[in-house]
């Protein structure tokens, strides 16, 4: 059963029409994130679900039970809110303020206060890390301290459902996350439902199990925040640009938002470096960006933000490689359309990056180099049928300016010719052949341009872009191949 159904609830203050008919489900044990701008009837659709506000069209049920049909009691002993502003009541203490909670729980005409009440109100303040100020008046916390007080008057009426308006409003970061990870944590354990409004995308993408992206009253998107979260979608809504990118450890898109200014100012390269996942190296860029590729995922020409190199083991042999590249990044909370994937049996923490800020336009170049399967392109058909191992050389080039389509492809073969270079000053041999190799059976690459700026109709070596591009290409492949040497000598 859902804990919470929402059936085509609009809603009118006078004329103004602030919320048409949105529709919902929350199940039990969700965290439920209701995100849009301000006034997009956030607080109104929670009001709703409080009865804090009559229901006038549509239908609301919560735990099976049409909410027109619970009493006030009976709603509390169900569900628990934390609204947007509390006024604060003077003279309460943090206890007294909190066992408030415990009303619906107490029966008859004068209630006793039994062992239960007290070990619910000393564990969700403990829970809510205020043990130490139990006995401070409220008017001497702090904001976020005060949020968290009525926070834990909410948790002590052991509600099924707990609806919170930006719960994290007054936060600092090791507030808000010790918050949330309670919060999800009461959902995990106690099957706690949990519906609150977020104005933080990447603290809702980070916690919420689904989101519910409202715009003027209707739902834009419902689904799983690396789902329906989209840049574009965001952009839309928020009517502001958004850049999403990896967390450095959770399999959640985060986001932010990219100042005009800066978007005009910055330039590309400057900004980007590349971060680390346990087992991959990754890019992000700040805007798409249009490359041709040969990668495993997104191969051909694309646009994309996201590049990420995946370590395997050496002995990895799977047919369906692709595949378990584009569940890698779904898993791991990558757009597989947005994102170039590539493999390398490499240590990607050996990866090489270089840039160069020239005044017409930057070149960046990052290289992992595995050899293992070096092979003289010449002589590849004296080998045995060749087997597609992760012993490789991958690459991405990044460049700030416009190409058209043939000077990607003259960026693609000034880079095969500076890499086949570097490994033939770096004495890397055909194993089989016995020859200089020219690269490895599996080599990725990936050119990628901005589109903005200068318009380069060439790269080849001829021109200022491609002599850059060579000797950067050369330094990093010749770098990367250092590293790698460096590495198999430790072993
Ligand atoms: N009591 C009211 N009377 C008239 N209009 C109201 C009332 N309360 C809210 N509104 C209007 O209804 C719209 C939706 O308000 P609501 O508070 O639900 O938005 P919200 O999405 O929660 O916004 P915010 O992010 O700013 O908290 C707004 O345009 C607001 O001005």
């Amino acid at each position: 059963m859902m804990m919470l159904d929402v059936r085509a609830v609009s809603h009118r203050y006078g004329q103004k029409q602030v919320l048409d008919g949105v529709t919902f489900s929350v199940k039990k044990g969700e965290l439920f994130g209701i995100l849009g701008p301000n006034g997009s009837g956030k607080t109104t659709l929670l009001k709703l679900i409080s009865k804090e506000l009559p229901l006038a069209s549509g239908e609301i049920v919560m735990s099976g039970r049409l909410l027109s049909e619970l009493s006030a009691k009976q709603w509390a002993q169900l569900a628990a809110v934390l609204p947007q502003a509390v006024e604060t009541a003077y003279g309460y203490t943090v206890k007294e303020t909190v066992a408030l909670g415990r009303y619906a729980h107490q029966h008859g005409l004068f209630p006793t206060w039994t062992a239960e009440d007290e070990t619910v109100v000393q564990e969700v303040i403990a829970a809510v890390g205020l043990a130490d100020k139990i006995d401070e008046p409220l008017e001497r916390l702090s904001g976020g301290e005060r949020q968290r007080a009525y926070l834990a008057r909410a948790l002590a009426q052991e509600p099924q459902l707990l609806l919170l308006d930006e719960p994290t409003n007054h936060m600092d970061i090791s507030g808000q996350v010790r918050l949330l990870d309670q919060l999800a944590q009461s959902a995990r354990t106690r099957g706690l439902t949990v519906v609150a409004v977020f104005h933080d995308m990447s603290i809702a993408s980070l916690y919420c199990d689904r989101v519910l992206v409202l715009k003027e009253g209707k739902t834009a998107a419902l689904g799983a925040p690396a789902d329906v979260m989209t840049p574009r979608l965001l952009n839309d809504v928020f009517a502001a640009p958004v850049v999403r990118q990896a967390h450095p450890v959770a399999a959640k898109p985060m986001f932010s938002f990219v100042p005009q200014q800066q978007r005009k100012k910055a330039p590309l390269i400057g900004g980007l470096h590349p971060s680390f996942l346990d087992d991959a190296v990754v890019l992000v860029a700040h805007k798409p960006l249009r490359v041709l590729s040969s990668a495993l995922v997104g191969s051909g020409f694309q646009w994309v933000t996201h590049f990420v190199n995946r370590h395997v083991g050496l002995d990895y042999d799977n047919p369906y490689a692709d595949e378990d590249m584009r569940r890698y990044l779904e898993q791991h909370g990558f757009s597989v359309a947005q994102t170039i994937g590539m493999m390398t049996a490499v240590d990607v923490h050996d990866v090489v990056w270089r840039w160069e800020d020239k005044e017409a336009f930057s070149v960046a170049v990052m290289v992992t180099a595995g050899v293992g399967n070096a092979v003289d392109a010449a002589r590849a058909w004296q080998h045995q049928p060749l087997a597609a191992k992760p012993g490789t050389i991958n690459m991405v080039i990044i460049i700030d300016g416009t190409l058209t389509e043939a000077a990607f492809v003259q960026a693609v073969m000034t880079a095969t010719e500076a890499k086949a270079k570097a490994l033939a000053d770096h004495r890397v041999y055909d194993p089989e052949t016995g020859t200089v190799a020219t690269g490895t059976s599996t080599d990725s690459l990936a050119v990628a341009a901005t589109q903005t700026g200068r318009t380069f109709a060439y790269a080849g070596t001829a021109t200022e872009l491609g002599r850059e591009l060579g000797r950067l290409v050369y330094e990093a492949t010749i770098e990367a191949l250092d590293r790698y040497e460096r590495r198999r000598g430790r072993r």
